[in-house]
């Protein structure tokens, strides 16, 4: 007999994992904005939610191949959100068979979608019974990540993937002179490293502002401007901050451009917890002029964020072909705006957190017709991460390297000099 809903137990957690999978799966809503728009406080419920939901999202097609046998027909988008979350539960996030199964099984009648729950309860069992024979002969590493990326990554497709499947570690870029947190993994290019799962808050230190959170790939754009005391740097598309950090804990003067105002308060407040003084303007890029041309730019495009998808794993699902064009066109018009502000000669530090080559290597040849110069780094500046290195002098990671120490973030960098 089916329980009436009062009988229910609540489950706010799943309910908050199914409503970000069922986002990204119907709308391609990014998972943050879901979470954003939760009345779930409880952080550590909400952590909970984002983890299973991740856990599905970086599982989706291999998961979604295993179900295949064991549906008849192809059942409503939100009822193959809620399998595929007893699934990752059952194989993924070692919960006890009886709770992935029945937790399913109520979230579909919490949630209206009580004809299904017989479907669930019979397929789940299934898949808790006989999952590893199900699973056998599958490529989760080609099947975890959409055909248009798998053939836009070419060679490095495989790599990126297996990086996909590992949580990503917990990085930190140190104030120069700060005294370094005990326990983290110093990194040859200068970050420190702890295991996934570490909080930054609870780290000696961070109140008071010794370091900030940062990717070792996302900390070398700022490293390979090296910035001097007292040079005027503008850092455009600025918040949540991590490069301006750098810049400003280096002694540059600068100035930080961020378009989104809610964006631009959580900069302030990272600048403040870090003591460091920067002129903060809330203004388009594109707009935005500074009232003497300066020395260096730094900009770290908008794009569609392919490199952060070991954080970000909705980005897979979410993401089109159509909206890399997009990007890439924004980004050509940022890189000019970004020669408006510069002195003639001056440096801009062209960086975007994608692994496609339209945001990328492509801008760089598209910047060189438009009479930007390009200034290839060198080996040893390059020399905490020199197989970052391209051949044509540009700074390129993704996911799977490093794959010993804990991979690393998708980055792409470039320095052009505006002509003379
Ligand atoms: C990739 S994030 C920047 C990350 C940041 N540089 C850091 O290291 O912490 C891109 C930022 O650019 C901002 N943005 C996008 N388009 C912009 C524009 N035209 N002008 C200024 N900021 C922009 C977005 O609001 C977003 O905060």
């Amino acid at each position: 007999m089916s329980k009436a809903p009062s009988q229910i137990p609540a489950d706010p957690t799943r309910d908050l994992a199914f409503d970000i999978l069922c986002g990204v799966v119907e709308h391609r809503r990014m998972l943050e904005t879901t979470l954003d728009r939760s009345p779930l406080t409880d952080p550590r419920d909400r952590a909970s939610a984002h983890r299973l939901a991740a856990t599905v999202l970086r599982h989706m097609g291999s998961m979604t191949e295993l179900l295949q046998p064991l549906l008849r027909r192809e059942p409503p988008a939100p009822v193959r959100c809620a399998l595929l979350m007893g699934v990752a539960q059952l194989r993924h996030l070692e919960t006890p068979p009886h709770a992935a199964v029945g937790t399913i099984v109520s979230l579909l009648r919490r949630r209206g979608l009580a004809p299904f729950a017989g479907l669930a309860n019979a397929v789940l069992r299934r898949v808790a019974r006989e999952g590893d024979s199900l699973a056998e002969g599958l490529d989760p590493d080609r099947l975890d990540v959409p055909p248009w990326l798998w053939t836009a990554w070419g060679r490095r497709a495989r790599a990126i993937a297996a990086g996909l499947h590992r949580e990503a570690p917990l990085d930190l870029t140190m104030r120069p002179g700060a005294e370094a947190p005990d326990g983290g993994e110093r990194l040859p290019n200068g970050s420190l490293r702890f295991p996934a799962g570490t909080r930054v808050t609870e780290l000696p230190g961070f109140e008071t502002g010794r370091f900030w959170v940062q990717d070792a790939a996302a900390s070398m754009p700022a490293r390979l401007l090296a910035a001097r005391p007292g040079q005027s740097v503008i850092d455009l598309c600025a918040a949540p901050g991590g490069k301006t950090a750098q810049l400003a804990s280096a002694g540059a003067k600068v100035v930080a451009v961020e378009r989104e105002a809610a964006r631009s308060v959580r900069l302030r407040q990272n600048l403040e917890r870090l003591g460091l003084e920067v002129e903060c303007v809330v203004a388009d890029a594109l707009d935005w002029r500074p009232a003497e041309p300066v020395d260096a730019v730094l900009l770290d495009a908008p794009c569609s964020a392919t490199g952060t998808l070991r954080r970000h794993p909705d980005v897979l699902w979410v993401k089109r072909p159509r909206d890399v064009l997009a990007l890439a066109k924004d980004q050509d018009r940022l890189i000019d705006a970004a020669g408006a502000m510069l002195k003639p000669g001056g440096t801009l530090l062209y960086a975007v957190c994608s692994l496609q080559d339209e945001e990328g290597p492509q801008r760089v040849a598209a910047a060189c017709e438009r009479g930007w110069i390009h200034d290839p780094f060198t080996a040893e500046e390059l020399a905490g991460m020199p197989e970052a290195l391209t051949n044509a002098g540009m700074f390129r990671t993704h996911p799977g390297m490093w794959a010993e120490r804990g991979g690393m973030d998708g980055f792409f960098a470039a320095r052009l000099r505006k002509s003379s």
